[in-house]
């Protein structure tokens, strides 16, 4: 763990159970390979995680049976570990490239802007070679123009000690908002291809589908169908990412899929047993999956070892290359004092701690301002998918602007749009579907990535922060006295609810709406005639139909720029100004 990392904190735990064949499963990390400094269960990092997967990697051996790593993209964007640099990634790229990844694949954060899916090109796919799989993205070769695929579409290759055939594919959702230096194909024309078809007939053991989709995703669905009617019996295993949640499902008795989490918050396990040779009859085969919190203490617990063993010298090296970086690229700058915890989902949208609410009533009020126009009324549109993370009470660093805000966003505005029209806006983005049907717009695309997953509010009767818990069978920390639990993941998936490895007491999770909408300078009665609608550039594809169904047409050579600076800046700016600067 990072230097002034919070201080791992025990659980009682669930153990692993290991099969013929193990996997270990990162997803949608997005940079954040310091791990959590100031959440006791997240606070491993990568150099943690390194020496994890060696010592598992030597138990597999042991036991002779095999494990294999997987990365499920998404690896950047949004903790200053990789957004601080300029260019991004500076250090980034040389930390995760230490660990021993067999399988991995890109997610839409590699391609939103044209540099990024340049430097994946250029560093991410080298580094890993025959072990990096894009089956449905190419690259288009700035220099000469010419479109060849990521990386390679598929791999076939042996385990270490079983010599079991793995077929894998590595994909992406059907993802729409790529720079225009990448093609993503979608998933349905792919899995036509003729590459496709020959790959799903080749002689294996085992398919391994890993992908920058949600286990319930159609995507995965399509896959599974296609390659199981050519193959009925052969195991298919499915590592999914991008919808932030923990998650689990099968599609049938051959096959089993798990999505693992976000923010380096979780390393996924998955495990199957049974008789995995593509020679032997059909036999009953177990899977099972645990969701491995990124507790320093939970990492001991699993690999059988202490604060004193655990640590391996590559695994060491690697919390040493982070902790420069962090020092460099000066992280740990305050710029303000939060005065109390700000959270996305974990209160209701509005509400006094609603990190939304802190945003529409305070932040975008101060900010929003463009001084030519500063008193004509407006309407100030932020997705709330912009936001990524909850603020701790404490000291808010320029680590802390990368986590809330990674992106570029700046503010853009139509000056003068009919007020009848530009009210009606924020109701259609609020509303479900697409708000125009043949757009491709999905408007849940604007929120939070989880709410793809999370429909509705989860609240729990009892908040049972201050329980004690007496673990019965389960594995006790602290010479098996009662402890009190801390508050994490109580995961629920098609599996049941005994995913998790550390038993946490619930949080609540209310939904939030697509977006939220501050009103300025509106006259004290009545209604204005006309009003700047000031909005977040990500959104202005949606807010452009948005007009047009209300009644106001307007296209992209309407849109100016409001304000100099992006949210990130802007946002930093105002926490200078208004906390206090020492905690
Ligand atoms: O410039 C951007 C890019 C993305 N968003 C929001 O992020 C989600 C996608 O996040 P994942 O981690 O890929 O799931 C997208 O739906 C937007 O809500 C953004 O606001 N600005």
């Amino acid at each position: 763990a990072q230097p002034h990392a919070a201080k791992p904190i025990a659980a009682p735990m669930r153990d692993l159970k290991w099969g013929k064949l193990n996997f270990l499963h990162t997803t949608d990390t997005h940079g954040w390979h310091a791990g959590h400094l100031q959440e006791p269960q997240y606070s491993a990092d990568w150099g943690d995680y390194v020496s994890f997967a060696e010592h598992m990697r030597k138990k597999a051996d042991d036991r002779g049976v095999d494990l294999l790593l997987v990365d499920t993209g998404d690896r950047v964007e949004g903790n200053g570990l990789y957004d601080a640099s300029d260019p991004k990634g500076q250090y980034y790229y040389d930390i995760y490239r230490e660990q021993d990844v067999d399988i991995i694949c890109t997610g839409n954060h590699e391609l939103y802007i044209a540099s990024t899916a340049d430097r994946e090109h250029k560093y991410t796919v080298p580094n890993f070679k025959s072990k990096y799989i894009a089956s449905n993205l190419d690259y288009i070769d700035p220099k000469s123009g010419v479109k060849k695929p990521m990386a390679q579409r598929y791999r076939k290759f042996q385990t270490k000690n079983q010599k079991l055939d793995i077929v894998a594919f590595g994909f992406l959702f059907d993802f729409t908002g790529n720079a225009n230096n990448t093609v993503v194909q979608p998933v349905r024309e792919t899995i036509q291809e003729e590459w496709f078809q020959k790959a799903m007939r080749e002689e294996t053991d085992v398919f391994v589908v890993i992908g920058h989709v949600g286990v319930q995703m159609r995507e995965f669905k399509d896959i599974f169908r296609a390659i199981r009617e050519q193959n009925p019996s052969t195991p298919i295993l499915f590592f999914g990412g991008h919808v932030h949640v923990r998650d689990a499902t099968s599609y049938d008795s051959r096959s089993f899929a798990i999505a693992s989490g976000r923010y380096m918050e979780t390393i996924g396990w998955m495990s199957v047993d049974g008789e995995l040779r593509k020679s032997e009859d059909e036999a009953a085969l177990t899977f099972h999956r645990r969701y491995i919190d990124n507790n320093l203490y939970g990492l001991h617990h699993h690999s059988g070892l202490n604060s004193e063993t655990f640590p391996t010298e590559h695994g060491r090296n690697v919390t040493a290359m982070i902790a420069k970086a962090r020092k460099e690229l000066e992280l740990d700058y305050t710029f303000g004092c939060a005065p109390k915890d700000y959270w996305m989902t974990r209160t209701p949208y509005p509400s006094e701690n609603s990190i939304y609410s802190l945003l529409e009533e305070e932040v975008l009020p101060a900010v929003a301002i463009n001084p030519k126009r500063a008193d004509v009324p407006r309407l100030v549109i932020a997705n709330t998918g912009a936001i990524r993370f909850d603020i701790f009470k404490g000291a808010f660093t320029r680590d802390t602007t990368y986590i809330i805000s990674p992106f570029l966003s700046v503010l853009s505005y139509i000056p003068d749009v009919p007020y009848p029209a530009a009210k009606k806006v924020i109701k259609l983005l609020n509303s479900a579907g697409k708000i125009v049907a043949d757009a491709h717009l999905e408007n849940e695309f604007l929120a939070i990535p989880e709410q793809l997953s999370i429909k509705e509010s989860i609240i729990y009767d009892t908040p049972e922060s201050s329980d004690l818990f007496e673990a019965g069978d389960l594995q006790k920390p602290l010479g098996g006295k009662p402890i009190r639990l801390v508050e994490g993941y109580t995961t629920r998936d098609d599996i049941g609810d005994d995913g998790d490895d550390a038993i946490h007491s619930n949080i609540n999770f209310y939904t939030v709406p697509n977006c939220i909408q501050a009103e300025l300078s509106l006259p004290p009665e009545g209604e204005p005639e006309t009003v700047d609608l000031v909005f977040f550039d990500f959104i202005q594809p949606w807010v452009l139909i948005a007009l047009r169904l209300s009644g106001a047409q307007y296209t992209k050579e309407d849109v100016q720029s409001y304000i100099e600076g992006t949210f990130t800046e802007l946002m930093a700016g105002w926490i200078a100004k208004n906390w206090p600067a020492k905690c």
